[in-house]
Formats: C-alpha cells, sequence, structure tokens
C-alpha cells in the first residue's frame, strides 16, 4: 500500500475531566485525525466514575495525577500504533479542564528533564509529585478559604474587580490554600504548581511550562487588567507561592521546543514548537472561532456558556478570563455545574435510557411546556448556588414529580433559560446578527438546540465536531506559528469550516419565553431565598 502522503499538520490536545482527546489538523485546517482515552474504560485500575473520585464528604473532588500521565502513554502508542506520521507536526498546543492543580516534588524537573526514550512516561514520573489525587474543578470543599481570600483583599466583589470572579471553591489559589493548610508537609515539599494545562505542556515540553494568562484568570490570583499575579492574593493563600507557580505569559506564546524524549521516541522533529497549553473553556472558544456578539454553549460534563468582551464587566457572577486569542480583549465564562450527568440522569428516569425517546418526549411537547417549570440540581449548582430538583406548575405551585414527557422539557427549557438570564445578567444583549454557537455531547440532538434556538431567538450553529477544544488548540498552535509576525487569530483561521445550521427559532418563540424568562427569574430567586432562609 502506497505511503501516506506527508501532511504537516498541528496537534490539538485535550485533558478534560472524563478523557484525553488530540486531533491533528492539516495547513488547509481540516481535521484528519482523532483519537481518545477515556479514563473510567480504558484506565480501570484508576477506579474513577466520570474521570473523578468523589470522596466521602460529597465535596472534595479529585483525580489521579498518574491517570492523566497515562492517558497520554497510550494515546501516544496508539497512535504510533495507527502508523501516525509524527515528523510532520509543526506544532502542538492544548487545553486542560480548568482550575485543577498539579503539585510537583521537590527534584521533579530533573526527571522532566532526562525522559528516557525507552521508558513511558508513567514509568518515569511515579515518585515526580508531592500530591497524587489532584483537586479538580467538581471540588467545592474550600469555602473556608474562599472566605479567607475575599475578606484579605476586601470582599467579594473587590476580588472579582481584581481577578475577575469573586472566590469560587473550584478556583486555584483556593485549592492551593487548602492544600497548604491541610497538607503542609506536601506543599512544603513542592517545587512548581501547574495547572491541568500547563502540566500537560510540561509533559511534551520536558521541563515546567508557565502559567497562560487565559487559564490563570481561573485561579483567583492573577490580576486580569495587568496580568500578573496580585501579591495580596498570593500571601492570601500560601507563602512562597508566586516561586512555585512561576511568571504568567500570554496564551498565544511558544514556550518551546518539543523535549526529545519525543523525537527520539515518536519521531517528532526536534523543531516542533509547543504553544501555550490553556483551558479547556478558552480552547473551546478558539475552536469555535467566537466573534462578538455571539455565545457560545459547550454541552458537556458542565454546561458552559461564554462571550466575547472587548471590556470586562467583573461581576458577583461568572467569571471574566482574558481571551485566548486576543491579549487586549477578554472572555465571560457562566459554568453550570448540572450539565451533561444531569441530561443522562433524567434521560435514564424518563425516557428508558434512550435519547431516542429523550428527543420524541421534546418532539411531543409544547414550547413553554403548559407553563410548568423546572430547576434540576442533583449536585450543588454554581449559578446559582442550589440543590436539588424544583419543580412548579403554570399556577407557580410547587410539586414533586411531572410525567415523563414534561419532566424531559423542564429540564431541557430550564438549563437554557438559567443560561439566558445569567448571561444578560452579565450585562449580554442577544443583537440581530447573533449567532449561537454550540459544542460538546448534547449538540449532536437536533432537538436539544430547537430548544436552545427558541428560549434565545436566536440561530443555533454547530462546528461539526465536538471536540471544541482539541480544533481550538491546533488552531492556537497555528496562530502560534505566527506569532511575531501580529497576524490576528480571525485571519489564522479564516480557512477553517464554517459552523453549520442547525435550528432556527420557532414562530411565536420569543413571545412565549419572554413570560417565561419572567416566571423562572422569579422561580429562582424564591428558591434561594427559601434555601438561604428555610422556613421556622
Ligand atoms: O469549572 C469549569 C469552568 O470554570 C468547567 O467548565 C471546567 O473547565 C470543566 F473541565
Amino acid at each position: 500500500m502506497a505511503e501516506p502522503a506527508a501532511r504537516r499538520c498541528c496537534l490539538g490536545w485535550d485533558f478534560s475531566t472524563q478523557q484525553v482527546k488530540v486531533v491533528a489538523v492539516d495547513a488547509e485546517l481540516n481535521v484528519f485525525y482523532e483519537d481518545s482515552v477515556h479514563f473510567d474504560r480504558d484506565l480501570l485500575e484508576f477506579g474513577t466514575q466520570g474521570g473523578v473520585h468523589v470522596h466521602e464528604d460529597g465535596l472534595t473532588v479529585t483525580s489521579p495525577v498518574l491517570m492523566w500521565v497515562q492517558a497520554l502513554d497510550i494515546i501516544l502508542e496508539k497512535m504510533k500504533a495507527s502508523g501516525f506520521d509524527f515528523s510532520q507536526v509543526l506544532a502542538l498546543s492544548g487545553a486542560g479542564q480548568q482550575h485543577g492543580s498539579v503539585y510537583w516534588k521537590a527534584g521533579a524537573s530533573r526527571v522532566l528533564t532526562s525522559l528516557l526514550p525507552d521508558l513511558l512516561l508513567h514509568e518515569q514520573l511515579q515518585a515526580c509529585f508531592s500530591i497524587t489525587d489532584c483537586p479538580v474543578w467538581m471540588d467545592s470543599s474550600t469555602t473556608a478559604q474562599c472566605r479567607q481570600l475575599e475578606a484579605a483583599v476586601g470582599g467579594a466583589q473587590a476580588l472579582s474587580g481584581l481577578t475577575g470572579s469573586r472566590a469560587y471553591e473550584r478556583f486555584t489559589g483556593n485549592q492551593i490554600a487548602k492544600i497548604y493548610q491541610q497538607k503542609p508537609e506536601a506543599y512544603s515539599h513542592t517545587e512548581r504548581i501547574s495547572l491541568v494545562s500547563s502540566f500537560a505542556a510540561s509533559l511534551f515540553l520536558g521541563s515546567y511550562s508557565p502559567i497562560d494568562h487565559s487559564d490563570g484568570s481561573g485561579m483567583n490570583l492573577l490580576r486580569i487588567q495587568d496580568k500578573v499575579w496580585s501579591q495580596a492574593c498570593l500571601a492570601a493563600c500560601a507563602p512562597h507561592l508566586e516561586e512555585k507557580l512561576g511568571p504568567a505569559v500570554p496564551s498565544c506564546s511558544v514556550v518551546g521546543s518539543i523535549s526529545s524524549y519525543y523525537v527520539r521516541r515518536y519521531g517528532f522533529s526536534s523543531g516542533c514548537k509547543v504553544v501555550a497549553f490553556t483551558g479547556d473553556n478558552p480552547a473551546s472558544l478558539a475552536g469555535m472561532r467566537l466573534e462578538e456578539g455571539d455565545i457560545a454553549v459547550s454541552l458537556g460534563t458542565s454546561d458552559t456558556l461564554f462571550l466575547w468582551l472587548q471590556e470586562p464587566t467583573p461581576a458577583l457572577e461568572g467569571h471574566i478570563f482574558c481571551s485566548p486569542v486576543d491579549p487586549q480583549h477578554y472572555m465571560a465564562l457562566l459554568c453550570f455545574k448540572n450539565g451533561s450527568l444531569m441530561r443522562e440522569k433524567i434521560r435514564d428516569e424518563s425516557a428508558s435510557r434512550s435519547w431516542g425517546e429523550f428527543s420524541k418526549a421534546l418532539q411531543s411537547t409544547e414550547m413553554g411546556n403548559g407553563g410548568n417549570l423546572g430547576f434540576y440540581f442533583d449536585v450543588m449548582e454554581i449559578t446559582p448556588e442550589i440543590i436539588g430538583r424544583h419543580r412548579f406548575t403554570a399556577e407557580n405551585r410547587e410539586v414533586s414529580a411531572f410525567p415523563g414527557d414534561v419532566e424531559i422539557r423542564a429540564l431541557i427549557e430550564g438549563q437554557f433559560m438559567a443560561k439566558k438570564i445569567h448571561a444578560e445578567g452579565l450585562g449580554y444583549r442577544v443583537m440581530p446578527k447573533t449567532k449561537i454557537l454550540a459544542t460538546g455531547g448534547a449538540s449532536h440532538n437536533r432537538d436539544i438546540l430547537q430548544v436552545l434556538a427558541d428560549v434565545f431567538g436566536a440561530p443555533v450553529y454547530v462546528i461539526d465536531t465536538t471536540n471544541s477544544a482539541c480544533v481550538g488548540s491546533a488552531y492556537r498552535a497555528f496562530h502560534g506559528l505566527a506569532a511575531g509576525t501580529g497576524m490576528p487569530f480571525s485571519e489564522v483561521v479564516k480557512l477553517a469550516p464554517n459552523p453549520r445550521l442547525a435550528a432556527t427559532p420557532t414562530l411565536g418563540a420569543s413571545q412565549i419565553y419572554e413570560a417565561l424568562l419572567q416566571r423562572y427569574a422569579k422561580l429562582e430567586q424564591r428558591i434561594l431565598t427559601q434555601t438561604r432562609e428555610p422556613p421556622e
């Protein structure tokens, strides 16, 4: 069989909650290779569920760092066995689940810089981590540390104005503070602290990669205006923290060339560049080539809504991050923890575990669901902070159950109405040119996207892969290669496939949802008040 033609390309990686994924993108920006390793399925020995361990307290959530390392070994060996030509890779970049943190033990840098090509990564890095079970974004055990940090800088709004967010339990500064307070020995034996993104970049670099401005904005530690660490926040979290973090760098930075380990073991070119890795959501924004006025909706483990902002408007809700593709601009993020895992639960309970039945329920129920409204938060929700399931009839009477098909529509309409209400809370408004760009697993379900179009009153487009974080990372790798030329990201990616129109608003939708959205907002406030001040 003829040798496959050489194909210059960039790789885009995603170290996400449930798997490690990679795509190869050629110079015409076509994706020609995809692969993934699923933690629960392919690394059974770590015993994760959804890629994580939820601890007995129900609040602490971690993932084993060596599982992530071993997943990279497996995927590289799969690519090698498939005959992938690594010598054609011009550059690579990647993404990691945001906020998670990795703790490199003193001396680990010597191992990282002298990896032996005859051995796998996980065989060499076993003893390189002072914390082996890394805190990840689903953790909500650091409320005390959040209050301490806010108090240290003058309150929640002051912290939001400084770092783009008030203190959130999953944000890395608070997680580091907890480790310093509860595991001081481990903290003192830590020579470097990475995010999941910069940890993954370090594996390819063969040395510690710096944290980028965009993912660094998810730590409650970086001043988003002048993009340097806040001395007040560092001091409030842990001592000697700045030296353990290293300086943060612009997200489009080339942080070095690939480690010789990959040249000798896999045949990468020694000239292959590593472009700073970033968070999965900033990478998704890049992958969807978000433009001003658009909304991006990533329907994944967590549902995330992000907006492009010229000027940050930090608030007590949502997050402002430095843009991953434009050093002058920002992105706003709203994270909804009860995403695909919640949809899967309701599918199992009310649609016989079948997406086909789930879709039929959406098709057979009317827009507005006869006035029935639902809030479905099986884990403590982030936006807003509510837990539990709350159902209301058209008369705003709370009930304990809905018929199956009503339940399914109440879940999906509720999830999207929450997104619209909270996006508008950040000052966002749907514009005539607005496109909703959808990605993530649920973006394959056209009936779910129809509800999204109806609730927002705007057309919904999908990109041709759910791997938006991977594809965005490959695009950013190409952009990194153009660093120094001043070429904007939009110019680098103009050849990329255009998003495909998937759903347009049903006639009459805006009238129905205008009224329903007001009721939803009032009921959400009612639940919040009840849960904060339960009746005597
Ligand atoms: O916490 C989040 C963003 O703030 C999540 O979207 C994680 O990035 C998912 F990995």
